[in-house]
C-alpha cells in the first residue's frame, strides 16, 4: 500500500471525500478474489483496499464448532455472517477511517486473536459469496459486480483448493457441497445477481469485462480528483492578489491571534536564535544546535495548552505538596523529513515520548503532496498528539498530516501542530478546516513566493538539519 504516494483524498475544509466502493458477488470458487485482484492490478493505482466476506463470518460457540467439524454446519446460509460487523467496516472505510479486521482461519473455522488494520482506500473492493445480499452493504457500493461460472467448474475447483488451502478431504469437500453449498447458491446467492450492474460470465477468463470496469473505475476517481495545494494557494493569492498582504508582523505586540495559534513570545532572544538559522551561511553544526533549542521552547509551548489534574507528592522532608500531572497521555509524530528535526526537542521536554512517523512528500510534477508512509503509535487514539513539521508554507502537508490522525480516530482538539515558522496562508488553512487544532510555532513568516516557497525563508530545513 505505501509502495507509491497518496494524493490528497479531502477538500480543503479538510473533509474526506469518499473512496470508490466496489461490489463482488458469486458463487464459492467462481473467481471473485481472482477478478477482485486482477481489477486490483488494472487500475494500476496506489492504496486500494481488497477486503473478503470470509473476514466476517461469525465466530461459532463450542457446540457449533463441533457440527463444523463433522462438515454439518451451513457455512452458505447469510445467517452465516455477521453482517452488523460488515456493514460498520465498509461504513468506516467509506468515511475514510482506520478500521481492524479481522482475520478468519478456514481450518479452526475461527477468528485469529490478531486483526488487520487498513486504512487508506481510494478503492475499496469488497468479495464475497453473499457480497450483494444485506442491503445496507448494498446501499454503500458504488459498483456492483456477480461472478457467474459453471457449477460443475466452480465444484472442480473448490475440490482441489479446500483440499490444498483448507485443511479438506476429497470425501468432506463433496458432502458440503451436496448438502450447503449447491442449495444456497441456488436458494440465496444467485438471486443477488439481480443487484448487480455488471454481470460477468466466466470470471477471470472474461478479460474484456474486467478491463472495462477498471477503466470505469478510473474515470470515477479521476473525476472526483482534487488539487489542495493550487486550491489553497490560489484562496490564499485571492485574484491575483500576494499573499504578503496577509503579513503579520510577529514583532508587533499588538498583533492578536486566534485562541488556538499559540506564537512563542518574541523575545530578543528568540529572534537571536532565529536570526542564526535563517542565516544562510550558517554552519550545520550551529544550525542544529539552534534548531533544537527552539524546538524545545515550540514543545514546551504546545504543553502549556493542555489539560492537567491535581496530584499529591511527598518531598524529601516528608512535607505534602499538592501539585499537578498531565490528565492525559502524550505521543509525537513527526512528518518527515523536517518534522524529524524536532523529534530531540520532544525528547528532550517530554520523557519517553512514543513517536510516530509519516512521509509525506510533494509530488515533482502535480505539486501535490502524497502520503508514502505511515507508521502511528499504538492506541494513538487515546493521546494528545504532538504533531511536528518545521515549516507550513500553504498548509497542504499540514492538512493532510491532521486528516491522517482524524482517520485514526484521534478527536480534533487533541491534536498539537508544533513547527518552526509558518505562512500566514498555511495557518489560515490549518485553522479553517480544523478549527480545534492548536498550532504553535517560533515565527510568522511574510508570505509565500509564486513556487508557494516561503518568503523570506530559511531553505530546506530538513536538508540543513541533516546535512543533505
Ligand atoms: N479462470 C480461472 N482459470 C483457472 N483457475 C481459476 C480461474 N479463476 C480462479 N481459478 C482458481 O480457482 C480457485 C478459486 O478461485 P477464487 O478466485 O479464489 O474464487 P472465489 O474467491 O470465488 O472463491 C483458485 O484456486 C483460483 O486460482
Ligand atoms: N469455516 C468455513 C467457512 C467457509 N467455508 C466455505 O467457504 C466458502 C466461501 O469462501 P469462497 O472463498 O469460496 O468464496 C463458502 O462456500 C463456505 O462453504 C468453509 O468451508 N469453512
Amino acid at each position: 500500500m505505501f509502495s507509491a504516494g497518496r494524493y490528497p483524498w479531502y477538500n480543503t475544509k479538510g473533509e474526506n471525500l469518499t473512496p470508490y466502493l466496489l461490489g463482488i458477488a458469486g458463487g464459492s470458487a467462481s473467481g471473485k478474489t481472482s477478478v477482485a485482484k486482477k481489477i486490483l492490478r488494472d487500475l494500476g493505482i496506489p492504496w486500494v483496499i481488497l477486503m473478503s466476506m470470509d473476514s466476517f463470518y461469525k465466530s461459532l460457540v463450542p457446540e457449533q464448532l463441533e457440527r463444523a467439524a463433522r462438515d454439518e454446519y451451513n457455512f452458505d446460509h447469510p445467517d452465516a455472517f455477521d453482517y452488523d460487523l460488515l456493514y460498520e467496516t465498509l461504513l468506516k472505510l467509506k468515511q475514510g477511517v482506520k478500521v481492524d479486521v479481522p482475520i478468519y482461519d478456514f481450518v479452526t473455522h475461527s477468528r485469529l486473536p490478531r486483526t488487520k488494520t487498513m486504512y487508506g482506500g481510494s478503492v475499496v473492493i469488497f468479495e464475497g459469496i453473499l457480497a450483494l445480499y444485506d442491503p445496507r452493504v448494498r446501499a454503500l457500493m458504488d459498483m456492483t459486480v456477480f461472478v457467474d461460472t459453471d457449477a460443475d467448474i466452480r465444484l472442480a475447483r473448490r475440490l482441489k483448493r479446500d483440499i490444498s488451502e483448507r485443511g479438506r478431504t476429497p470425501l468432506s469437500v463433496l458432502a458440503q457441497y451436496q448438502k450447503f453449498v449447491k442449495p444456497a447458491y441456488d436458494e440465496h446467492i444467485h438471486l443477488t445477481m439481480r443487484h448487480a450492474d455488471i454481470i460477468v460470465p466466466r470470471g477471470l477468463a472474461n478479460r474484456q469485462a474486467l478491463d472495462l470496469i477498471a477503466k470505469h473505475v478510473l474515470r470515477q476517481l479521476n473525476q472526483r480528483g482534487v488539487h489542495i495545494r493550487t486550491q489553497l494557494a490560489a484562496s490564499a493569492l485571492g485574484t491575483g492578489g500576494h499573499v504578503d498582504d496577509d503579513v503579520c508582523d510577529c514583532t508587533d505586540p499588538a498583533t492578536t491571534h486566534p485562541a488556538n495559534v499559540l506564537l512563542l513570545r518574541q523575545t530578543p532572544q528568540l529572534r537571536y536564535i532565529m536570526t542564526q538559522l535563517r542565516r544562510g551561511a550558517t554552519e550545520r553544526d550551529d544550525f542544529i544546535f539552534y534548531a533544537e533549542r527552539v524546538a524545545r521552547l515550540v514543545v514546551e509551548r504546545g504543553l502549556e495548552a493542555l489539560r492537567s489534574t491535581p496530584k499529591h507528592v511527598l518531598t524529601p522532608t516528608g512535607a505534602a505538596v499538592q501539585g499537578v500531572a498531565r490528565a492525559d497521555p502524550l505521543c509525537g509524530v513527526s512528518v518527515m523529513r523536517s518534522g524529524a528535526t524536532m523529534e530531540e526537542g520532544l525528547r528532550k521536554v517530554v520523557l519517553d515520548i512514543p513517536i510516530g512517523k509519516l512521509l509525506i512528500q510533494t509530488d515533482t510534477r502535480t505539486l501535490e503532496p502524497q502520503l508514502h508512509y505511515c507508521k502511528l503509535p499504538p492506541q494513538i487514539h487515546h493521546s494528545v498528539v504532538l504533531l511536528t513539521d518545521a515549516q507550513v508554507a500553504t498548509g497542504a502537508a499540514a492538512l493532510m498530516a491532521i486528516r491522517v490522525l482524524l482517520d485514526h480516530n484521534v478527536a480534533e482538539d487533541r491534536i498539537v501542530f508544533l513547527c518552526m515558522i509558518a505562512a500566514p496562508a498555511g495557518i489560515h488553512a490549518v485553522i479553517r478546516a480544523y478549527p480545534k487544532v492548536r498550532i504553535v510555532m517560533a515565527e510568522i513568516e511574510r508570505g509565500l513566493n509564486d513556487d508557494y516557497q516561503m518568503v523570506p525563508g530559511m531553505g530546506n530545513f530538513g536538508d540543513r538539519y541533516f546535512g543533505t
